[in-house]
């Protein structure tokens, strides 16, 4: 018999789930969604050929039930979900700062909880996904969990401990290297190109150097130093960041984040 599964709170990452899944060979009538808003569900429906449900349904159908909410929304949705969850139920959370624990208190005792942290670029099946499982948890939830993450990219098992962490670094991370790609494209408008021609050399380098540095086997620093040739643009470059704290500004940044993800721990964002 095939394993129903539904994403609860189908937005940006869930729809990005959602649609790696089906290009990794699942069929879209073993799917089931929810959303808040009708046209949203209907969106769904004709865009992948799911079936959209409300939550209660999700949870009395599906074998194992991904919430994608934001934190903010959690504790409403578990509330609404709870009295309709059999203890055998799979349960996946993919916000942020959500704890196992928050969800263990909330649903049935015993639902097995799992909780993974994605990242966008699930929508060209290059996620990095990070997994971590509750206490009811088995090696086979989490076998689960890894088979539906591993359809759009990467996953990795860490200890829960890890997860705001792991949050600040690859959940958000994507965000950080689009932010370099918009501050670089101005310095090349500052520099006399044109925007289009600024954003394809930025963005061609940045892929460049990303398969360097999954493929290549060289550490970072040994990357960089081979582009840095003595007195010529690149140390130019590097010092301007060095003076202006570029290194410890990203420091400072993903603490920030790793702090917050730990605040919308409470599930109400403040
Ligand atoms: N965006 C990212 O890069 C990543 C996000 N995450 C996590 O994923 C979660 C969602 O983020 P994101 O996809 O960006 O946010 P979105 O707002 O795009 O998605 C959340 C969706 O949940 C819907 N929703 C809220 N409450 C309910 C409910 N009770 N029943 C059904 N649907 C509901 C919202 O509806 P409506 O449209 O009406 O508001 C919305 O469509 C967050 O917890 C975030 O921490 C994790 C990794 C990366
Ligand atoms: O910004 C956020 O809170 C979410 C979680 C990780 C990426 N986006």
């Amino acid at each position: 018999m095939s394993q129903k599964v539904a994403v609860l709170g189908t937005g940006k990452i869930g729809e990005a789930l959602l649609s790696g899944m089906i290009r990794g060979g699942w069929n879209p009538s073993d799917l089931l969604v929810t959303a808040r808003r009708p046209e949203r569900a209907e969106e769904l429906r004709t865009r992948y050929g799911v079936t959209p449900v409300g939550n209660p349904e999700a949870a009395k159908s599906a074998d194992t039930l991904i919430l994608t909410v934001k934190p903010q929304d959690m504790g409403a949705l578990v509330e609404e979900l709870a009295p309709h969850v059999p203890a055998d139920r799979l349960v996946i959370s993919g916000a942020a700062g959500i704890t196992t624990a928050f969800l263990e208190e909330r649903l049935p005792a015993g639902v097995p909880v799992v909780r993974v942290m994605p990242n966008t670029p699930a929508l060209v099946d290059e996620a990095m996904s990070v997994i971590s499982a509750g206490s009811h948890a088995t090696a086979a939830h989490i076998e689960t969990a890894e088979q539906i993450f591993g359809s759009v990219g990467q996953t990795l098992r860490v200890p829960e401990s890890q997860q705001d962490a792991c949050t600040a670094l690859s959940g958000s991370g994507p965000a950080y290297f689009y932010y370099l790609v918009e501050a670089m494209t101005d310095a090349g408008i500052l520099l006399g190109l044109p925007r289009d021609k600024a954003h394809d050399l930025i963005v061609q380098s940045a892929i460049g150097a990303a398969v360097m540095l999954r493929d290549s086997g060289e550490h970072p620093v040994k990357l960089r130093e081979n582009v840095t040739s003595p007195a010529g643009t690149t140390i130019s470059a590097i010092r301007e960041l060095e003076n202006h704290g570029v290194r410890a500004a990203l420091i400072a940044a993903l603490e920030a984040a790793r702090d917050r993800s730990r605040e919308l721990a409470s599930g109400n964002g403040n």
